[in-house]
């Protein structure tokens, strides 16, 4: 079997707040290994600890202890320009609100993204135009991001983030703000992307998305438990 492209052990972060106020031990002891093209959802009451474990994977922020390695690097161990380095070359994001950029085109959208994980300029226009395409915003590609609807700021934010066909996509309730409808072409574009050999990470409150997953966990005081029962 393929060696884990994410491995979170024993992974503990505690805030330790100024003043008289205690600790939060916000991750106690978390365990985790996902593989090429496998997608997982992380499910989790509100303060169970989500946004928290998803900064740590996303290089934003670092274990109190334990070890994190994502595609073969201990985090531990690279230095702070390399945490950025890795985290353009290896990861894609997708957040809950998109996070478009809405004095820009949708194009420009994306090319802004492949100018950060350094492609060359040459190399852009024919990525964009593709990547366009396959979210379906091709007749979009002029438009400034703001005139947007909320499911085509979605997918534009789906286009970024797997627009250098990233190893791991991390996805922060990706489809909290949309409607039925444009949450499955949401979860279709990743199931794309996972068949692509892109291990796809979802946290989120919505247990639907535990059904969708290949694998779901549950996320609980800081404890990622076992597989949920899916109905
Ligand atoms: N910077 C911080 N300083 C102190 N405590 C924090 C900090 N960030 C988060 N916490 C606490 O850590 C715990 C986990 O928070 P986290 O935001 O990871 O939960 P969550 O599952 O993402 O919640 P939600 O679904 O409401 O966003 C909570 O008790 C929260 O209050």
């Amino acid at each position: 079997m393929t060696a884990p492209v994410l491995r979170a052990a024993a992974v503990t972060r505690t805030y330790a707040p100024a003043g008289d106020v205690p600790p939060v031990h916000a991750l106690r002891g978390v365990d985790l290994e996902v593989r090429a093209g496998e997608r997982v959802a992380i499910v989790g009451r509100s303060g169970a600890g989500k946004s928290t474990l998803l900064n740590i994977l996303g290089l934003l922020d670092e274990p109190s202890s334990g070890s994190y390695a994502l595609a073969g690097h201990e985090t531990a161990d690279v230095t702070h320009a390399g945490r950025d380095a890795l985290r353009a070359d290896v990861l894609g994001f997708v957040f809950q609100d998109s996070h478009v950029l809405g004095h820009r085109t949708v194009a420009e959208n994306v090319e802004l993204k492949l100018a950060v994980a350094r492609v060359p300029r040459a190399d852009r226009a024919a990525l964009v135009t593709d990547v366009l395409a396959r979210v379906g915003l091709t007749h979009r590609a002029g438009a400034l991001g703001r005139l947007l609807s909320g499911g085509e700021k979605q997918r534009l934010a789906i286009a970024r983030a797997i627009v250098t066909q990233p190893p791991v996509l991390l996805a922060d309730e990706p489809t909290g703000n949309l409607d039925g409808a444009n949450a499955d072409t949401v979860l279709g574009l990743f199931d794309e992307q996972a068949a692509r050999g892109t291990a796809v990470v979802v946290i989120t409150h919505d247990p639907r998305l535990a059904a969708w997953a290949d694998r779901a966990l549950v996320l609980d005081a800081g404890h990622l438990a076992s597989a949920v029962a899916v109905a």
